[in-house]
């Protein structure tokens, strides 16, 4: 009998809990577009659904993993705040909820049943804030840590926009495995108003993939091979404040990109480069001091040119912003970088100190955006 692929076990577990929190924020989202969620110390939001996102995942790998460490963006502190009793509660009640119920029929033959048995003890609230708080790990280059941003682009999910759910095992600093459910993301690009409810998964060294929220079967997917940067297409953040859209500009027009941006919340921008909707991911940062996130980047730069994670939430980027998105771009054949063509480092804490700005691009090509990104920031210097 030939012996599982590696990471199989965590790639499952991984796939359940990321499709599972994504229809629970996919559940919640119409009620909470147009409010303001809850305001966190930084001034960034955060809601229901990230929190739930949270206790849900963490449930899952506490389950089947009770060794490995969490580093993900939220923490129960607010929640804790007697005015915060009614967001608790509804915390504790959609994640029970969720625990409990069947992922879509097609998901039955995966062994999701194997997943609940294992996870659908009952939880009292304490337990819940404790599964939210297990993602206070630091990191770090050692041993294995998952990456978790519950619900990247709030606010773009706030909006109704474009949100993703993103988990990455980072294993002795280095992103092994990357899933990520983007529900606003349609499943076909060229049926922008057909299904919506997109997942992606990456494992280093077998590629990137694609499937629906529906159905169980990966399909396979890579980046656009390019002829010349001019016929490419870029993508940045809708919020001028994470991303610097003057600079980015600059760039495109160095590179003689004509087409306008596609402006888009969240690392969906990572699937949407790595299975050929766009060509290029622009992230030059806006502030001096601000540290990309390790839960924000991580999948793109695993191999398949396809994804970047973004890591966490702090006044400091970290990299549950960019782990699973990294592993996704390398997979499908880009290469995930910072704006000065550094390699991302997973291996630092929770964020990637090491780092600026975030630069993913067909690999063949990805030395040339790195040029034009250095000559935009020194004509930016002298202005
Ligand atoms: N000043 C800043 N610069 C860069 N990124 C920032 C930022 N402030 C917040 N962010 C990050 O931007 C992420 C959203 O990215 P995007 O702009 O691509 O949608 C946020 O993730 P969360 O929504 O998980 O908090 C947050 O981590
Ligand atoms: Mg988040
Ligand atoms: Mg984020
Ligand atoms: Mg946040």
């Amino acid at each position: 009998m030939s012996s599982p692929a590696p990471y199989a076990a965590e790639q499952r577990i991984a796939i359940s809990a990321v499709l599972k929190a994504s229809l629970v924020a996919q559940k919640v989202q119409h009620q909470l577009v147009g409010s303001g969620g809850v305001q966190k110390k930084d001034k960034s939001p955060v809601t229901v659904g990230d929190y739930t996102s949270q206790a849900l995942v963490s449930a899952l790998l506490f389950s089947h993993f009770p060794a490995d460490r969490v580093i993900g963006e939220e923490d129960s502190s607010d929640l804790r705040k007697p005015e915060q009793a009614p967001v608790k509660d509804q915390i504790v009640r959609l994640a029970s909820e969720a625990l409990g119920e069947s992922l879509a029929l097609a998901d039955e033959e995966q062994p999701w049943a194997q997943v609940k048995r294992a996870a659908d003890g009952p939880r009292s609230e304490d337990d819940w804030l404790a599964l939210i708080d297990r993602g206070n790990s630091e990191g770090g280059a050692q041993g294995r840590h998952w990456a978790l941003d519950p619900i990247d682009g709030t606010k773009g999910f706030l909006r109704g926009g474009q949100y993703a759910v993103c988990l990455g095992l980072i294993e002795d600093g280095q992103v092994v495995v990357g899933v990520m459910g983007c529900p606003n993301l349609p499943v076909d690009p060229k049926q922008p108003d057909g299904e919506k409810g997109a997942l992606f998964v990456a494992v280093k060294g077998q590629g990137a993939f694609q499937r629906s929220f529906a159905s169980p079967a990966l399909t396979r997917i890579s980046m656009n091979s390019l002829s010349s940067l001019g016929s490419a297409s870029f993508c940045e953040s809708v919020e001028a404040g994470h991303s610097d859209h003057g600079t980015n500009a600059r760039i495109a027009q160095l590179l003689g990109i004509t087409k306008e941006s596609t402006r888009m919340d969240s690392q969906a921008k990572y699937c949407s480069i790595a299975r050929g909707d766009g060509d290029i991911y622009l992230r030059l940062p806006v502030s001096d001091t601000y540290e990309e996130k390790v839960w924000c980047v991580f999948a793109l730069s695993v191999e398949a040119s396809a994804w970047v994670v973004q890591v966490g939430g702090r006044p400091q980027q970290s990299y549950k912003d960019h782990s699973s998105g990294s592993l996704l771009v390398a997979e499908a054949g880009g290469l995930v970088s910072d704006m000065h063509g550094r390699a991302l480092d997973f291996s630092l804490g929770r964020t990637l100190r090491g780092n600026k700005g975030v630069v993913a691009a067909p690999k063949e090509w990805h030395a040339k955006v790195i040029e034009a990104v250095q000559q935009a920031v020194e004509e930016g210097k002298k202005q």
